[in-house]
């Protein structure tokens, strides 16, 4: 069994995989502490999961956090007794990255690579995550770029840290785009403004594309706006954990070749 985990800036996602992902979830990042903390909290989910370590035959990790990183690498060598894999933007991956420079996230690289192996390019994979990202496939499968934004709640955080009058709210469902209040006028901004954003960007990156692109969503936001959007979107929440999947999958080949030889 493998552990798959993705550190993003709020939360860290965490499954078990043998063949298909077998458990999964998430828990805040600010819990990844120290090395105790990790490991305790290790331990607690694979008691959740009911997996003794001794079935934890690796770790696949990715991470947007590098400042974490040596926490939960260390934290998971030592529950494993394995050498944890950190993946890279420099990973072998299974489709063309160069029309970007410099850093590009793994966490866009995985949900990227995973839908690859579900849809038909061109698309524009969505991560609504503590930031927005869209991320682009073009129909020669090729990574072609992206968009990157405040994420829903950063946004209406930031929007309360910046201003004297506003405070941060409780984040539900607008009741219409015309709100009455300062909060409903927030929640409106938040969600109709990041649905309609969706729809605008997509809208001028089929334009750029010269063709139509599917529209796939993911992310800890997603279900909080895909119902105001006027796109059709496919709602893929174990995205970036497939993504995880398909280099354990890898790595697995790779061990097992090098076995025979
Ligand atoms: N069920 C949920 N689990 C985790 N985060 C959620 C959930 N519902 C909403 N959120 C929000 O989603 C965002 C984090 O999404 P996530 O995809 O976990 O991001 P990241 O990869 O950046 O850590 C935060 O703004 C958080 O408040
Ligand atoms: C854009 C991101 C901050 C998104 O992170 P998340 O919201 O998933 O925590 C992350 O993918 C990142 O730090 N990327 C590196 C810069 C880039 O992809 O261009
Ligand atoms: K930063």
């Amino acid at each position: 069994m493998i552990f798959l985990a993705n550190i993003g800036n709020t939360n860290v996602n965490y499954g078990l995989y043998e063949k298909r992902i077998l458990a999964s979830g998430y828990f805040p990042i600010h819990l990844l502490s120290c090395e105790r903390r990790a490991l305790a909290l290790f331990r607690s989910l694979l008691r959740k999961c009911r997996v003794s370590r001794e079935e934890v035959e690796g770790t696949v990790i990715s991470s947007v956090v590098p400042e974490k990183n040596a926490i939960i690498l260390n934290a998971a060598e030592k529950i494993s007794q394995t050498e944890p894999v950190l993946i890279s933007s420099r990973t072998g991956w299974e489709f063309d990255t160069s029309a970007y420079s410099g850093v590009l996230g793994t966490d866009r690289l995985l949900c990227c690579s995973a839908a690859l192996q579900k849809y038909k390019p061109p698309f524009v994979v969505v991560d609504f995550g503590t930031a927005t990202t869209l991320n682009v496939i073009d129909s020669s499968g090729a990574f072609a770029g992206g968009v990157i934004l405040p994420g829903v709640r950063t946004g209406l955080r930031a929007l309360a840290a910046s201003t004297s009058q506003l405070h941060e709210i409780p984040f539900f469902g607008p009741k219409s785009a015309i709100g009455k209040n300062t909060a409903e006028c927030m929640l409106s901004g938040a969600t109709f403004g990041t649905a309609a954003m969706l729809e605008g960007l997509v809208r001028r990156i089929e334009k750029e594309l010269g063709a139509n692109a599917d529209v796939i969503v993911t992310g800890g936001n997603a279900k909080a706006i895909i119902p105001y959007c006027e796109l059709e979107a496919r709602y893929e929440p174990e995205l970036l954990l497939e993504g995880l999947a398909i280099q354990a999958n890898r790595l697995i080949a790779v061990s097992k070749k090098a076995r025979v030889e």
